[in-house]
């Protein structure tokens, strides 16, 4: 019977830069700062929301998270009357004297995009593709008229003007095949798509240790076997399990006391239980024959920390 460990000190939410996400940063800041949407496209896991939110915070403006869905409308993004308030004044100080005045006025909420446009935020538009590509059309005046139309609102003005210091940092996953729509080319072509890819063992590593409080060869031993399973998987439509399945192999391991060692029983129970799903998925995907448990529990036998 394993118990869970309380107060488990971790770094949760520092980003940990290695110098080539150092330089990616930096690009990236410079391309926003010249007034340039920049884009981070990549698999689940790959670090695209982490990125964008350590970007936008070296912006050192307020930071606004949007996350794509098919529901986001024009009411959501500009805005909406969501009602009346009326008033009524009845005036009988004097009783021979009967006076009401009354009045009805409308209430207009700002949308999230309406908001981040006039105050010059940093804007995240997460996993972007997830919105209906109508409802993206909105940026195509943005990013390129610099004017946010007020398409379907009683508003008397046609527009608002875009806060000079407003930018965004889209990002999406291009192996996503649910629940996504495609992307009009004439939103890409205003934006500065950039790759992410997975990263080497070493910074996975590093992340994972950072985050979850597992020694540094516990969080190299955890990786390694994980990015081989990946490099097993990978292929045209999918990639196997990510850094999130590292991360809770080890955030576990720490927290129930469980040693990082491929011959004990439940280090493989555990292994299995969270590499099952994203495994047995790509195995069928590419067609192979060869069951998820059992290419799992064969990589996890070679698991081995070695001593500090
Ligand atoms: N450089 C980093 N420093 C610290 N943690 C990181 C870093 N990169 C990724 N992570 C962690 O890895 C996990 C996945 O990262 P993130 O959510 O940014 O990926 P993503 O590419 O946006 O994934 P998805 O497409 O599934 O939303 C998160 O727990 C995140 O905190």
């Amino acid at each position: 019977m394993t118990f869970l460990k309380e107060n488990i000190i971790r770094e949760t939410t520092a980003f940990f830069q290695d110098d080539g996400l150092e330089n990616l940063m930096s690009r990236s800041l410079d391309y926003l700062v010249a007034g340039y949407p920049v884009h981070f496209t990549g698999p689940s896991g790959a670090g695209k929301t982490s990125l964008a939110l350590a970007v936008a915070k070296k912006r050192k403006r307020p930071v606004m998270l949007m996350h794509g869905n098919h529901v986001l409308s024009n009411e959501d993004l500009i805005g909406a009357f969501t009602g009346y308030s009326s008033k009524k004044v009845v005036d009988n100080y004097i009783h021979s004297v009967y006076k009401k005045e009354e009045n009805v006025k409308e209430l207009w909420r700002n949308g999230r995009l309406l908001e981040a446009v006039k105050k010059g935020y940093t804007l995240i538009y997460d996993e972007f593709t997830r919105s209906r590509p109508s409802t993206n059309n909105l940026f195509l005046s943005i990013l390129e008229e610099g004017v946010l139309p007020l398409y379907g609102t009683k508003y008397t003005e046609p527009f608002v003007r875009v806060h000079p210091e407003f930018n965004v940092i889209f990002t999406s996953n291009p192996a996503e095949y649910a629940g996504v729509y495609p992307t009009q080319d004439a939103l890409l072509d205003r934006l500065i798509t950039i790759p992410l890819g997975y990263k080497d063992n070493e910074t996975e590593a590093a992340i994972v240790q950072r985050k979850t409080g597992v020694s540094e060869n516990e969080a190299k031993a955890i990786t390694a076997f994980v990015s081989q399973l990946r490099k097993i998987c990978s292929g045209d439509d999918s990639t196997g399990p990510s850094l999130r399945a590292s991360m809770m192999i080890a955030r576990l391991v720490e927290e129930a006391d469980i040693s990082v060692d491929g011959s004990d029983k439940e280090f493989q129970q555990l292994c299995r239980d969270i590499l099952w799903y994203p495994v047995s998925r790509c195995l069928a995907q590419k067609g192979f024959d060869e069951k998820a448990d059992d290419l799992i529990i064969k990589e996890c036998r070679k698991v081995s920390v070695k001593e500090e």
